[in-house]
């Protein structure tokens, strides 16, 4: 964690609080919610000191994050905290409709009603990629800090040229993976994507070692060794690189192929080394899928976001290499800060208000009322509203 602020969210019952605009994405797994707060004490009209007419108000974004099997959670949630209907009125800067909020994914079809019926309130609705896009482009153009590379342990944090950021391939591993490529603001078109994402390894991992929660498949990875159940190229060449073709002897040659001529049972492995694997095997074959279709439009940059990546720095360090790998090192793998809540914040600028600068990130909290929340960085930035 970068500062240790910790936001209460009683604090959102704080008189001089003023919560507006919520935008959610609820995809087939997680429900990423982002929504605005002010305070009114320092929110700035600088309708006196613009030129422009232009009323600035300035605040915080926020993220939670619920799983969408408990989806009536996180119903109770916004309805006890009253997140949808709270409004600023204040500056001359209007408050949302209260009956209706941005929400993208699948989960703004399939939810649609019982978000009427529970909380009265109508989604309205904003496409999945491009939401996936817009979200991209704010956090790369507008939030310092945002965008990184990790190579050999390190964050390196990039200074992104906004005149040489398109094209670039934006790959989203949530449940599923979607592949885009950006052109511009509101340019892109999804090139593809795979079933073989972040579902897959929470579910596959979920079987074959019984743990009972993300968090805790990805810790388990971290303890375990993947050349137990993994086939090297060294196991099938006696000891030997395979150079010729590029291939050291340390290379997977077979992900779990170990476990076809050792008769082992599932349970004779440690869960540590099959998580390890697991993780290893998905990664790469994403990494690799990247970096082929990054080929196919000659794009040199890739961003990766979604929730699958949570950070996580074997996870991150595989999709690099295998980026690098594959490329000969032309390709670059870049990863977001706020990876999971690209979707929702593009739904959230969809309410057309959110001023690119200033903008500051680096704050982080962490929300003690939501399990399973991660580490999620806020962004303090400026809403704007015509006259
Ligand atoms: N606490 C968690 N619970 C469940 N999955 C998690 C958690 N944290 C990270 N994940 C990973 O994140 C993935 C979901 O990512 P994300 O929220 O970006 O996608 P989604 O929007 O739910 O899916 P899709 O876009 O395919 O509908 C899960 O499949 C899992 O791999
Ligand atoms: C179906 C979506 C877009 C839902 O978010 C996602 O899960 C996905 O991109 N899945 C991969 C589907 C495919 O292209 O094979």
């Amino acid at each position: 964690m970068e500062d240790s602020t910790i936001q209460d969210l009683t604090l959102l019952n704080s008189p001089v609080d003023q919560i507006s605009h919520l935008a959610v994405d609820i995809g087939g797994s997680l429900i990423k919610m982002v929504y605005f707060s002010t305070n009114r004490e320092k929110s700035v009209d600088k309708t006196q000191n613009n030129s422009s007419k232009d009323n600035l108000l300035s605040g915080r974004l926020y993220f939670l994050m619920f799983e969408t099997s408990k989806i009536n959670e996180c119903l109770d949630f916004i309805s006890s905290k009253q997140l949808h209907c709270r409004g600023v009125q204040h500056h001359g800067f209007p408050a949302s409709d209260k009956n209706t909020i941005k929400a993208t994914g699948g989960g703004a079809f399939k939810f649609a009603d019982l978000f009427k019926e529970k909380l009265g309130i109508s989604l309205d609705k904003v496409d999945e990629m491009s939401s996936l896009v817009s979200g991209a482009n704010f956090l790369i153009k507008s939030v310092p800090s945002e965008a990184f590379t990790y190579v050999n342990g390190q964050r390196n944090y990039e200074q992104i040229d906004h005149n040489d950021l398109y094209p670039y391939l934006l790959v989203n591993i949530g449940s599923g993976v979607s592949m885009i490529k950006v052109d511009g603001d509101g340019k892109y078109e999804r090139v593809s994507g795979t079933s073989v994402g972040g579902g897959t390894f929470w579910g596959l991992g979920k079987l074959l070692t019984k743990c009972k929660s993300f968090d805790d498949l990805l810790e388990m990875s971290h303890q375990g060794n993947n050349r137990v159940i993994d086939m090297l190229v060294g196991d099938i060449y006696g000891g030997s690189d395979y150079l010729k073709i590029g291939l050291t002897s340390t290379a997977i040659a077979s992900s779990f192929g170990k476990a076809v001529s050792e008769d082992k049972e599932l349970e004779e492995y440690r869960p540590e080394d099959v998580a390890r694997s697991l993780l290893r095997m998905i990664s790469n074959n994403i990494g690799q899928i990247a970096y082929l279709n990054a080929l196919r439009f000659g794009l040199k940059k890739i961003f990766f976001g979604g929730f699958f990546i949570r950070g996580h720095a074997y996870t991150m360090d595989t999709i690099s290499v295998a980026v690098d790998f594959w490329s000969k090192g032309e390709a670059k793998a870049m990863f977001l800060r706020h990876e999971g809540f690209l979707g929702a914040l593009g739904a959230f600028t969809n309410y057309q208000l959110v001023e690119e600068f200033p903008c500051t990130a680096g704050h982080y909290n962490r929300n003690p009322l939501v399990e399973d929340l991660n580490d999620n960085g806020i962004i303090e930035c400026c809403l704007r509203a015509s006259n």
